[in-house]
């Protein structure tokens, strides 16, 4: 459609410029006519119309043509020299009338010649349009041909003034002269005249050439009679162009030629092929449209080099490689189209995978991180989770570059370049400082848990002072609500489970301690733990203004029953360590120097363990400290365990941020083993109880025995072994190894002691709360505890299948006070406690002496007293004695036999048990004391040099002061030194 409209478009402007090209050519031809018949017109040999009218508007060129013509045609001419001879003098121009008189006299002239005429008005300047000189041009033109057939004749024949279809369109309008001259039909005029004429003799006036185009003229309207209307019709409303109206005129004419001028054709087919006529006639339809402009352009034909037409054939070239642009352009357009809604599709598709795969690869991550922690479980690994607390001074820069979501952690020693001073560290999961106590607390949750289950667990917070220790596991000071620590919320867990675990059975079995009722609530407990707090040590230094001076110790002890009818145990450790610091820096003096030293060297102790489990030794130095030896349980007896590593983002702490880091990659390197069920079956659990009565009657038997032996021999001290003494030997013997300067004080020199300084510093004294009355004492005498199973036993027949009959929990709070008040609704007891990190051995205290109320702790090592005496020989036997043994050697069998957990976790106090440093430590004092030195600030001597900062490291007294020399723990095996990534 657009192309269709575009070609007529095309169509129109080539016939308007034919027609132009038409008039002009005719016009020019006027021109030379009239310039060769009465000389120089003064204007160009191509006048423009305006040139052509202006020159012919005075008349004197007009009517001096006609007088040339027919002489005294137009008798009074005027003239332009006349005039200027008789208007000289005025210099003006001559009236408008005198023109008109001229061109009057001319076209009336012309009509009496029958010769198509103009209007005067047509030569007028103000009415010049375009077309009007047309008529004045075909007036010209007619006179030219009536003037050439008037030599041509000689005055012999009748004129019939010559219409050329070049002159039909303008002939065609309605003119007062053409009406004149084609009053009668066209069809009217004949080639009568023609026929009769003679032809001219080769060299008289005509050249060749216009003689025949002469003849070709004439023949041209001879061959308009034979023409059809309907040609002419479709030339007019140009359906038809002119050149195919001059193809069929010419082909008309040249078969008129042969037949009637056969002398003609040879002369006429020279003329064709000599001119670009020839081209034309045989040009394809194609060069139509240029033939017509090459028709007009004569001057061009005659010169045989037409410009117009191979500029229209480059146009027409150039417009055709344009339409195949544009369809080609159209075309790619379509497909770019096509293409950019495909892309858009493929880029929506791959947005959508892109975001399901982000959503796919945190799936993975935290199911990785879940497998990680599983795989770290059934090797019996540590956990450790690290925490950075929120920065103090928003104007110093962190040294905390990177937090993964995997539990990586990347440091930046600020005096470093970054690429260098760059750590990374991997623990099974790091806090932000953003993290909240119930971020912690949720990753915590399933640990703590798995005491109900019979774990035993252990969450520790370790960590320089002042790095957030406190917060996490009691939350902010003054039992806010808010922001509660993991202490509050295990329990509040705890208790909840316990209660969803009895309600479940609406008969359930409940322990025979009414008095439990006292602790059944978290409010109960935080009841204690606020006298725990209470009792704490806290006091201001240069880098915490509530600076805990001693570690806090919260031990849930959980008690139940299963299906089976199995007891489960377990307990769940909450420790708040002392922070490790640098005296310097903390800038504490007196007291709290002295609290500052304990505290590096009790957590120097837990270091020494936690690299000997590193390095699995042989032997573990849990004894080293009464911390260790209170962890003991958790740190190497198939617990689970979780440490919290506390790290300060300040550039100043730099260094204690390295060796805390550094400390707990290494505990996150201990395999304690898979974490096992303390669960004892029934028959266990009977078997307890006859090694129960038999250990206390034995014991009884042997107080008896060694008291009538003192009373008969002196004491030989050599021979004494620390199982088997009394409490009377013991002290002598203790006095007398005193004097001697012994490493290793036995228990009563260190009760002693405590009695002196415990109270003062660090673990001062261990109080433990007692929840009830009626939950410790059947795990104590054997009557209250036969008591206790005839009415488990009771129970468990009226309730078939229960998952837990029931929980329940016993606490000790080990925090470490000065003066604790005697609470009347919870009993207490001085536990055995020290005042330095010597070792306590609390499994060593007479068996005849039990004391009145004890701890389901001390149950526990009530019965680690009694395998001891199984697996220890005995020093005296007598008859009954020895039987009784036997039958505990049965016993101890089969308990050993079914319950080799416990044995493991049994310490055998050998003969050489009661050292503090046993020869297989794989640190030298030398190196520890130097350790210990840089940590507490003090010179240490003795047997304090064989102890070894928590925080280990190479000796450090030439920096000692640099806080970028903080102690590092020591190197462990390369097998255990790999950093632990998860899959
Ligand atoms: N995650 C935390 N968000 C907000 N405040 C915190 C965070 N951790 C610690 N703090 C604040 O930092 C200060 C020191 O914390 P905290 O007393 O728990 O340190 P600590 O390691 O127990 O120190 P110390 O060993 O001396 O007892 C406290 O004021 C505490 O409220």
């Amino acid at each position: 459609m657009e192309d269709s409209r575009r070609r007529s478009g095309l169509h129109d402007f080539n016939l308007a410029s034919r027609k132009a090209e038409e008039a002009a050519w005719r016009r020019f031809e006027a021109a030379e006519w009239l310039e060769n018949l009465v000389g120089p017109l003064g204007v160009s040999s191509e006048p423009s119309e305006r040139e052509f009218i202006s020159c012919l508007r005075n008349g004197l060129i007009l009517c001096n043509a006609i007088n040339k013509i027919n002489p005294g045609t137009v008798t009074k001419v005027v003239e332009n020299s006349s005039y200027i001879q008789s208007f000289s003098r005025e210099s003006q121009p001559p009236p408008a009338y005198q023109y008109f008189e001229n061109v009057r006299n001319f076209l009336v002239a012309v009509e009496e010649l029958k010769l198509p005429a103009f209007e005067a008005s047509d030569l007028e300047r103000d009415t010049l349009e375009a077309g009007s000189a047309a008529k004045i041009v075909d007036c010209i033109l007619s006179l030219k041909s009536y003037h050439e057939w008037k030599q041509m004749n000689c005055e012999n024949g009748f004129y019939k003034p010559a219409k050329t279809p070049l002159v039909l369109q303008s002939a065609s309008r309605p003119s007062r002269a053409s009406t004149v001259i084609t009053s009668g039909s066209s069809r009217d005029l004949d080639m009568s005249a023609l026929s009769e004429k003679q032809l001219p003799v080769n060299g008289e006036n005509l050249k060749l050439e216009d003689l025949i185009v002469k003849v070709i003229a004439e023949c041209m309207i001879g061959a308009k009679e034979n023409l059809d209307e309907n040609l002419l019709a479709s030339f007019h409303n140009r359906s038809l162009d002119s050149f195919k109206l001059l193809t069929k005129v010419l082909s008309s004419c040249s078969k008129q030629l042969q037949t009637e001028y056969p002398e003609l054709k040879s002369m006429f087919e020279a003329f064709l092929k000599g001119s670009r006529l020839q081209t034309h006639l045989t040009s394809s339809p194609e060069d139509l449209p240029v033939l017509g402009i090459s028709q007009c352009c004569r001057a061009c034909l005659m010169k045989g080099n037409c410009k117009h037409r191979q500029l229209l054939q480059m146009q027409e070239k150039e417009f055709v490689d344009l339409k195949d642009l544009l369809s080609r352009t159209k075309k790619e357009f379509k497909d770019l189209e096509l293409q950019l809604h495909s892309d858009l599709e493929d880029l929506g598709n791959q947005v959508q995978e892109m975001s399901s795969a982000a959503l796919g690869y945190h799936r993975v991550v935290n199911e990785n991180r879940k497998l990680y922690n599983m795989v770290q479980d059934l090797r019996g690994n540590i956990r450790v989770y690290c925490r950075v607390r929120p920065s103090f001074r928003a104007e110093t820069k962190d040294v905390i570059e990177f937090i993964g979501e995997d539990g990586s952690l990347v440091i930046l020693d600020p005096l470093k370049p970054r690429k260098e001073g760059r750590k990374v560290f991997q623990f099974n999961h790091v806090f932000g400082p953003t993290a909240t106590q119930d971020d912690v607390f949720k990753e915590t949750q399933p640990l703590i848990r798995s005491v109900m289950d019979g774990y035993n667990v252990c969450i520790f917070a370790y960590g320089q002072t002042g790095s957030g220790k406190t917060h996490t596991m009691s939350g902010p000071s003054g039992g806010m609500q808010k922001d509660r620590g993991i202490n509050y919320l295990a329990l509040e867990d705890l208790f909840h489970i316990s209660k969803i675990r009895s309600c479940a059975s609406e008969n359930g079995l409940n322990l025979p301690d009414a008095t439990m009722h006292s602790v059944k609530s978290t409010a109960d407990v935080l009841q204690l733990m606020k006298l725990g707090e209470l009792n704490r040590a806290v006091s201001s230094t240069a880098i915490n203004n509530r600076s805990s001076r001693s570690h806090s110790v919260l031990t849930i002890h959980v008690h139940g029953k299963d299906t089976s009818g199995s007891i489960l145990r377990s307990c769940l450790h909450l420790v708040d360590l002392a922070g490790s610091e640098r005296v310097d820096k903390s800038e504490v003096t007196g007291d709290r120097l002295k609290e500052a030293q304990y505290i590096n060297k009790s957590l120097s102790c837990l270091g020494d363990v936690i690299t000997a489990l590193a390095q699995k030794n042989s032997h573990i130095p849990y004894r080293n400290s009464k911390l260790t030896l209170l962890l003991q349980d958790s740190l190497g007896g198939r617990a689970k365990t979780l440490m919290f590593a506390h790290v300060s983002p300040e550039v100043d702490f730099f260094g204690e941020t390295v060796s805390t880091l550094k400390f707990a990659q290494r505990v996150s390197t201990v395999e304690l083993g898979a974490a096992r069920v303390n669960k004892e079956s029934n028959e266990v659990m009977q078997l307890k109880e006859q090694i129960e009565s038999l250990k206390k009657a034995l014991a009884n038997k042997e107080a008896q025995k060694a008291i009538a032996v003192t009373e008969r021999t002196p004491p030989r001290t050599r021979r004494l072994s620390i199982e088997t003494v009394g409490a009377v030997k013991t002290e002598k013997l203790i006095n007398c190894q005193e004097k001697k300067g012994t490493k290793t004080p036995p228990v009563p020199t260190r009760a002693r002691r405590l009695s002196l300084e415990g109270p003062r510093y660090g673990i001062k004294e261990n109080i433990q709360v007692k929840v009830s009355d009626n939950v410790s004492q059947p795990l104590l005498g054997s009557a209250s505890r036969q008591k206790f199973n005839q009415f488990r036993d009771a129970e468990a027949v009226s309730t078939p299948y229960q998952h837990w009959s029931s929980n329940d929990v016993s606490i000790i709070d080990a925090n470490h006070h000065n003066n604790t008040p005697k609470s009347p609704n919870f009993s207490y007891r001085k536990r055995a406690v020290k005042s330095d990190n010597r070792p306590m051995i609390s499994s060593l205290q007479l068996p005849n002496t039990p004391e009145p109320q004890i701890s389901a702790r001390n149950e526990v090592q009530i019965e680690k007293q009694s395998e001891l005496t199984l697996s220890t020989e005995p020093r005296t036997a007598n008859g009954k004695g020895s039987h009784i043994r036997k039958s505990l050697r049965t016993i101890g069998k089969l308990i050993n036999g079914s319950e080799k957990r416990n044995q493991q976790n049994l310490i055998l106090p050998t003969k050489g048990a009661g050292k503090i440093n046993d020869g297989n430590s794989p640190v030298r004092t030398s190196t520890r004391s130097l350790r210990r030195q840089s940590l507490t600030g003090t010179e240490t001597s003795g047997s304090d040099r064989s102890r070894r900062s928590s925080l280990g490291g190479k000796p450090t007294e030439s920096n000692a002061n640099d806080y970028r020399n903080a102690k590092t723990p020591p190197p462990i095996r390369p097998s255990t030194q790999t950093t632990k990534r998860w899959m």
